[in-house]
């Protein structure tokens, strides 16, 4: 059985580190035993129990205060990478270690938690190299995963340099890639926040100008499935309202930059809100059709509920869903709903008690629950 990776990438405080521990847990839930591995030579919070640390290694610190080097945060981040990628092997037999732990019949599965400088993924082939050893000597199967915080979504030039960002690195890491819109439950508030500041924008120039109106003027599909973004573009212009010679180089750059995007035709999103299941349930689907994870594992592997649910489409209800109402115009009311189905599973959880051993207990409540949903939505 060939391992499995996902390699977690983004801007820093994107929630790479949240994701890692979020999306673990929820592997481990299913029965698929996932272990993380810290990439991130200046983390030293991490929120997750680490399997293999760079940090063990080298740490971002002691490259700092060695003299004789000298180099600030960046630098030094990129020179630690350069010497752990000349010990790359010690690396990977760490890695084969792992792996010869793996239960019988099961995959070795990893997650990969990266740094957040996001040259190392647009311009520096540190970790095309490293994962490229990987993929060869142990034949590994990866995918990306890289993340952007929702607050992007809010000003049309962040957006536009967000999928450039994206396209930068799918091209530079040249692996399967899915790219996701992390904090998504927070986007309302994003928004709410910046409708308010515009708002008070208006009245110190006692103006009606629509131009300041604030908020997404388009669908959240439309941001999701990267539509025509020319239509975005009249949004740039207004973003500041002074106009000058800057200004307009500004708008043609940004112009010519979504025409590229457009030219490639290759990027898309999912969202995600860590704590919400659903969105979570959606994108491992999506990891597991990028990395092969679904095509190549047997049904003895530990989580075969999840496998059966995937394959039999009980999960073709999410398609449903309209993140726009999701995740702005009907937000409250989703959570909930949500909130009811986190007692509703809390009271079956309370019926089944007594009846395994209670290590199990809390894991085949939630996978019976999730069925017995998936199968109810598809009969709605
Ligand atoms: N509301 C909300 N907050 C989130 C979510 N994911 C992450 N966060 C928060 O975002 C902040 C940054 O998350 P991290 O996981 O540290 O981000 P990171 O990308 O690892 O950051 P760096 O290590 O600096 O690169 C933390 O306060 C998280 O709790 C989410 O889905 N929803």
């Amino acid at each position: 059985m060939p391992p499995y990776g996902q390699i977690v990438i983004g801007p820093p405080g994107a929630g790479k580190s949240t994701y890692c521990n979020g999306m673990s847990q929820f592997l481990n839930s299913i029965g698929r035993n996932s272990l993380i591995v810290n990439l991130d030579p200046a983390n030293d919070l991490l929120p997750y129990p680490c399997t293999v640390d760079i940090r063990d290694f080298i740490t971002l610190e002691e490259i700092m205060d060695d003299e004789s080097i000298r180099l600030g945060p960046n630098g030094g981040l990129v020179y630690c990478l350069e010497v752990f990628e000349q010990s790359i092997q010690y690396f990977i037999e760490k890695i084969k270690d792992l792996m010869s732990l793996s239960l019988d019949g099961q995959s070795t599965y990893i997650i990969f938690d990266c740094p957040g400088q996001t040259e190392l993924f647009t311009n520096n082939p540190i970790f095309r190299n490293i994962f490229g050893k990987l993929e060869k000597e142990l034949d590994f199967r990866f995918c990306v995963v890289s993340l952007v915080d929702s607050i992007n979504l809010i000003t049309p030039s962040h957006y536009i340099s967000t999928l450039l960002l994206t396209l930068r690195s799918m091209l530079q890491m040249d692996l399967p890639q899915v790219n996701v819109i992390s904090k998504i439950d927070l986007l309302k508030s994003y928004i709410d926040r910046e409708k308010a500041s515009k708002m008070e924008q208006r009245k110190r120039r006692e103006t009606d100008d629509d131009d300041l109106e604030g908020g997404l003027p388009f669908r959240l599909q439309y941001y999701t499935e990267v539509q025509d973004l020319n239509q975005l573009l009249p949004y740039v212009r207004t973003e500041n309202n002074q106009r000058s010679y800057f200004n307009e180089k500004y708008e043609r750059l940004t112009t010519l930059i979504a025409d590229l995007i457009e030219d490639f035709g290759l990027i898309q999103y999912t969202v995600l809100a860590i704590e919400d299941k659903v969105s979570m349930i959606n994108l491992l689907s999506i990891i597991d059709k990028a990395n092969g994870y679904c095509f190549g594992t047997n049904e003895l592997g530990g989580d075969s509920i999840w496998s059966d649910a995937v394959r039999q489409s009980s999960l073709a209800f999410m398609e449903d869903i309209d993140i726009h109402e999701r995740w702005i115009d009907e937000k409250e009311r989703w959570d909930e709903l949500e909130e009811e189905k986190r007692h509703e599973l809390e009271e079956y959880f309370q019926s089944i008690q007594g009846k395994q051993d209670p290590e199990d207990e809390w894991e085949a409540a939630l996978r019976d629950w999730e069925m017995k949903q998936n199968v109810e939505n598809r009969r709605a």
